[in-house]
């Protein structure tokens, strides 16, 4: 049926585009203000470069068919693989840090496969490569606050885990069940938990690690509690410190941040962190909805490295429909297209020239402020003064025979 999208595809009409640029035009200073650049990779990947590390679950990909002796390819699902496999095999000469950011549009195939789920999806996101440690994931944390502040969203909250921290509380549970597990928590599924076959202790440590989020003094304290391997412990430290840093430096900044969720039971669908990580949520009338994810992720590069060599990075990508969705509900989103200037009429056929050496003139003066021309040569005064007035146009120019316009301003 030639007249239908694909199911999943997504055509965005001029309002829609307006919207998203409006988003985008205030993401793109912050993300420039904070030395990012930005970076286009290619839309189609090999898949054994978007799966590398276990990143993600082939089911979810947009494979395309390709000549069975080529290897295989895809669209891509999220930016971070591509980026990471971009700067160590492209940007071989640049020094650490790098600090990167996009703004593209990801595939994804919905998971319970339903015919009509849309499959394409725009983000905005940075990746911060080559720097561990606690200042780099206090700059991401405080980048992502400052994009949300730029959009004017306040009713958010900041969901903060440590996913090195969960893997390791995770590891007393033998393999084939520890992925069940992982996953009964990531899907926030309690009953499937308690129907494992597990050990009164493992439940117990299961039941523990489902219940890990809250205010994070509560939460540290309940994991200090732990028979902790020093290395747990050492991450803990860490994560105490990125706190308090974020907080010391919304108290400095004047600006009363509210405390992240500290969320030991938060383990993001991706699976190539290693860090912190940490999604945006916002508080709507229909529950919470995702705003963006990230995290540290500190041995991906290495799987693209030639000699593997060991890369830090962290960043994350905002959800530009779920901020879409939100911003429209604040009512801060432009409800018109950009409205033209001036609509430039020529009054007989001798002035068709002259309209449109008028119009390029006061293009070329108003710094491009969008002038059109009236394209239907014998409509009435009336009608083309109506037709001014519905699109909301400042002014008329008329332009006569002999090139003279006059201009009439629009009531
Ligand atoms: N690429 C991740 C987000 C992210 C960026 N950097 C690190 N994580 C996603 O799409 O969920």
């Amino acid at each position: 049926m030639i007249h239908q999208p694909p199911a999943g595809a997504r055509d965005l009409l001029p309002l829609d585009v307006t919207q998203k640029r409006w988003i985008e035009k205030r993401l793109r200073p912050v993300f420039e203000g904070w030395g990012y650049h930005r970076i286009i990779t290619s839309t189609v990947e090999r898949l054994d470069t978007l799966m590398a590390g276990g990143a993600i679950a082939q089911s979810t990909v947009i494979q395309l068919q390709e000549r069975e002796e080529d290897s295989p390819l895809a669209l891509r699902p999220e930016l971070t693989a591509s980026i990471a496999r971009t700067a160590v095999t492209r940007m071989t000469d640049t020094t650490f840090p790098q600090r990167l950011y996009y703004n593209a549009n990801v595939f994804r195939r919905s998971k319970n496969n339903s015919h009509n789920s849309q499959q394409e999806f725009y983000q905005a996101g940075v990746e911060l490569l080559g720097v561990g440690g606690l200042l780099a994931d206090a700059e991401i944390l405080l980048l992502l606050q400052d994009c949300l502040q730029s959009l004017g969203l306040h009713q958010w909250r900041l969901i903060l885990g440590e996913s090195g921290l969960t893997r390791s509380l995770l590891r007393i549970f033998p393999e084939p069940l520890k992925h069940k597990v992982r996953e009964a928590i990531a899907q926030l599924d309690r009953l499937t938990l308690e129907a494992l076959p597990l050990t009164p202790e493992q439940q117990e440590r299961a039941l523990f690690l489902f219940d890990l989020r809250g205010r994070p003094e509560d939460v540290l304290q309940r994991v200090g509690q732990l028979e902790l391997e020093p290395g747990e412990r050492e991450t803990l430290e860490n994560l105490k410190s990125l706190i308090d840093l974020l907080e010391e430096s919304a108290r400095s900044n004047g600006s009363t941040t509210v405390a992240p969720i500290l969320d030991l039971s938060l383990i993001q669908s991706l699976d190539y962190y290693t860090g912190i990580v940490f999604e945006v949520v916002s508080e709507t009338e229909f529950g919470p909805q995702s705003l963006g994810q990230g995290g540290r992720y500190d041995r991906l590069l290495s799987l693209y490295h030639p000699q593997g060599e060991m890369i830090p990075g962290i960043g994350f990508a905002l959800k530009l429909e779920n901020l879409h969705q939100i911003l429209l509900q604040t009512g801060q989103l432009p409800t018109t297209t950009p409205a033209t200037q001036t609509l430039v009429v020529p009054t007989s056929p001798r002035a068709y020239a002259a309209a449109f050496a008028h119009a390029q003139t006061l293009r070329q003066n108003g710094e491009y402020l969008p002038v059109e021309l009236d394209l239907s040569p014998y409509s009435s005064q009336s009608a083309v003064r109506q037709y001014a007035s519905d699109r909301g146009i400042a002014q008329i120019a008329w332009i006569e025979g002999e090139g003279k316009a006059e201009i009439e301003i629009v009531g």
